[in-house]
């Protein structure tokens, strides 16, 4: 089927033939010469498939890499029907986690090279469903690891400021530290990380792993978390003005726009091995309370006003980080983040008040406007 391989071959198949079959077949067939090792303009653009990927950070990151390696080579996959626009804007199949031969025949027929592993039950969900959570969180995970192995995929499962616990330094909080979370969440992340590295260091497994803050975007909703009010609120500023937030005034955590964590996402996947120094990396962009955000959402919204009725999820945003520490993301990996406070409200309420006039924009009117 495959012409005789040979380097040179291989070289030709990256420059000519990129983003077919015969460039990856060739990237892989030799050990020692992987696509770390080819020159950029001979690297073939990657086959890449995201899990759950309809919840709130798949389609940023997929659209994002269907810019960068084109629209074909960028695959959604989740257990739901997507909405006609997740259809019209690129390729989306129906990929369950729990299933280990659905998954092995999509990374097959596909010929993926790349998972980025986005399915999972967040920390307040999971609460709420333990037997689930473990399921999809642990059991699921397993599966995503044990395919990686299987078709030497370089995989990428987040983390989250959820695998800390009370026992952890909050402020700040280093890659290496104590982890005894509390939450059925937190436990299954810590799982993740540790078995990546153990597959890593076992199997040579390309697993890659950021910690991220609590993610905050305009366009896709947060999927039952702890941080989601840091989104709810400029929902709720362009509507009704008024917020009811589930945690105290004074609860410091560290959060990010989703823009910084897509590009990270795609930053670390694109890094040559040899750059790594350590597997899970802690990534961080800002950190606030919600008397902080309300008060730099009020200089744009001077009506909005805000109480305070924490819930369940305050026991836990208490055993979590306040500041997550970066540097060994910014040193090895080049890590720097673009959006602080200001901009993010800035960014957020043009956005949001665009959809609610059904003027979506482009990105770049939209970041021009809030700059
Ligand atoms: N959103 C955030 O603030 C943060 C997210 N993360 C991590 O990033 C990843 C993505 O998070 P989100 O997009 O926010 O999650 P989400 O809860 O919004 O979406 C998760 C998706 O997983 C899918 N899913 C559930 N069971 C599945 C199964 N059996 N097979 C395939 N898919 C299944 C769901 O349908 C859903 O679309 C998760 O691993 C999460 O832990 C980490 C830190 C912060
Ligand atoms: C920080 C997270 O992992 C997530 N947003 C959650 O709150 O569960």
């Amino acid at each position: 089927m495959f012409p005789a391989i040979t380097k040179s071959v291989c070289r030709s198949a990256g420059r000519d033939l990129q983003r077919t079959q015969l460039a990856r077949h060739c990237v892989r067939f030799f050990n020692g010469f992987s696509q770390d090792e080819l020159p950029v303009e001979e690297t073939p653009a990657p086959r890449v498939l995201i899990t759950g990927g309809l919840g709130q950070l798949g389609s940023g990151l997929a659209s994002l890499l269907r810019k960068k390696y084109g629209p074909d080579n960028v695959i959604m996959s989740d257990i739901v029907n997507p909405p006609r626009h997740v259809r019209e804007t690129g390729r989306y199949i129906f990929a369950d986690i729990l299933d280990f031969k659905n998954l092995q025949e999509k990374v097959v027929n596909e010929g993926i090279d790349w998972l980025i592993h986005f399915s999972a039950l967040l920390s307040a969900v999971g609460e709420a469903n333990v037997p689930l959570a473990i399921k999809v969180n642990i059991e699921g995970m397993h599966n995503i690891l044990e395919v990686s192995k299987q078709y030497k995929l370089r995989v990428f499962i987040p983390s989250t400021i959820g695998a800390f616990g009370p026992t952890t330094p909050r402020n700040p909080t280093p890659d290496l530290t104590i982890q005894r979370p509390q939450t059925i969440y937190g436990v299954a992340k810590v799982h993740a990380e540790l078995m990546g590295e153990y597959y890593h260091h076992k199997y040579g497994l390309d697993f890659r792993c950021l910690r991220f803050p609590g993610i905050i975007s305009a366009e896709t909703p947060p999927g039952g978390g702890t941080t989601d009010y840091s989104t709810e609120i400029f929902h709720d500023a362009v509507t009704t003005q008024r917020h009811e937030c589930f945690l105290e005034h004074d609860t410091r955590l560290p959060m990010m726009y989703i823009d910084d964590c897509t590009r990270a996402t795609a930053e670390v996947m694109e890094l040559p091995e040899h750059r790594l120094k350590q597997r899970v990396y802690n990534i961080q962009a800002m950190s606030f309370t919600p008397a902080e955000i309300y008060a730099e959402v009020k200089k744009h919204v001077p009506d909005m006003e805000i109480d305070y009725k924490p819930d369940s999820r305050q026991a836990i945003a208490d055993t979590w980080p306040q500041v997550l520490d970066d540097t060994n993301a910014r040193l090895d990996l080049g890590w720097n983040h673009e959006y602080d406070l200001p901009k993010l409200v800035t960014t957020m309420l043009t956005k949001i008040r665009a959809q609610k006039e059904g003027k979506q924009g482009t990105s770049a009117q939209i970041n021009a406007a809030a700059i």
